[in-house]
């Protein structure tokens, strides 16, 4: 029924379609997760292959007591993932790129990036429909220093020193439900999950770029695979948006420059001026903002905007690279690497 060379032949002699695959997602459970990894698999299942769904659960979705920047960051939502891929349970890991770590472990490889949602942070509140008309004496909740940096910056503007900002962590569900009870008056998180997950109408305004710039790679998908797998390699192919690829091969690459992890404020955002490149090896014009400060958060944002013509991934992290330069040039320091396994399995 399904044999894949009389499809191939069917579509017409130029469309050779891959063979049909047997497929495991291996994916977080939390909503969001669970979104996206569906999202993925009705794309592969649009494209002739079968697709089942491995739900487990990951250390960073365990520790919920203690800020990101304080428990070893990134790594944590994606390790249990690729065990399950390095044992062979599992075939590909949908990711938010934003959590997924600069380098990946040895035998992995970024497979495909998928078209960005909305890239822009969230201003989520029943009292106020922006900063100026918090309440006295307001608590905002945020999960991520370089938002606190920039909302910090913002109260600052409009001398609200009354205003507190408190870290927030959890899943959606979790952040709005602390939202409704009534711990904070206004939460900061990113569109695009809101969106995802239909809960759109939460938003009261979004932050352009120009007032808080994105995080790297914010509401962009990653797909994640074994290294040596070009039958898979060649399955996710059709999923991978080019302009979102190299927009995200940009920021991703200041962070991997700077050493970034959750502990230092950093945002890097990069836009296409005029028609971004339609397909692989054709140039468009890429223009990357980026910002940087210190862990303490104690300076505002350095900044910095760079453009180039981009044809490729490698000339989109030189463009990254530059940007990288030039806060450097302006006083950012590159943070030290983690250590690999900050926090380890058995560590009790
Ligand atoms: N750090 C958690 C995380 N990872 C991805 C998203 C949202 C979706 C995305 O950026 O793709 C979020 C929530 C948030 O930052 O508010």
């Amino acid at each position: 029924m399904s044999d894949p060379t009389t499809e191939a032949m069917a579509a017409g002699p130029s469309v050779a379609r891959p063979p049909a695959l047997d497929l495991t997602i291996a994916t977080r459970e939390s909503r969001l997760a669970l979104w996206q990894a569906e999202h993925v698999r009705a794309a592969l299942q649009a494209q002739g292959h079968r697709v089942t769904l491995l739900g487990m659960t990951t250390r960073g979705d365990q520790i919920l007591d203690r800020a990101l920047s304080k428990v070893g960051g990134k790594g944590l939502f994606v390790k249990e993932l690729e065990v399950a891929m390095a044992e062979g349970r599992a075939d590909l890991a949908v990711h938010s790129l934003k959590d997924v770590p600069m380098e990946l472990p040895e035998g992995f490889v970024l497979a495909c990036v998928m078209a960005r949602e909305d890239p822009r942070d969230a201003w989520v509140s029943p009292h106020a429909a922006g900063l100026e008309e918090l309440p006295a004496g307001a608590v905002i909740g945020t999960s991520s220093l370089r938002r606190v940096v920039l909302l910090r910056a913002a109260l600052a503007r409009l001398g609200r020193d009354d205003v507190r900002i408190e870290p927030l962590r959890g899943n959606l569900d979790t952040r709005l439900r602390k939202l409704d009870e009534g711990q904070y008056q206004a939460i900061v998180l990113a569109a695009a999950g809101l969106r995802r997950l239909g809960l759109h109408a939460r938003i009261r305004r979004v932050f352009e770029p120009s007032e808080m710039l994105p995080a790297a790679g914010q509401g962009a998908l990653g797909i994640e695979i074994p290294t040596g797998r070009p039958a898979l390699a060649a399955a996710l192919a059709p999923l991978a948006h080019w302009p979102t690829w190299l927009a995200v091969a940009a920021e991703r690459a200041v962070s991997r420059a700077l050493g970034g992890s959750c502990s230092v404020p950093l945002a890097a955002h990069a836009t296409w001026v005029g028609t971004p490149p339609a397909q692989a090896a054709h140039a468009g014009r890429l223009r990357l903002e980026a910002a940087w400060g210190d862990a303490e958060g104690a300076q505002p944002l350095l900044r910095t905007t760079v453009e180039a013509d981009v044809a490729d991934v490698a000339q989109a992290q030189a463009l990254g690279q530059r940007a990288a330069q030039a806060l450097i040039h302006q006083g950012a320091r590159i943070a030290p690497a983690p250590s690999d396994d900050p926090l380890p399995d058995r560590a009790g």
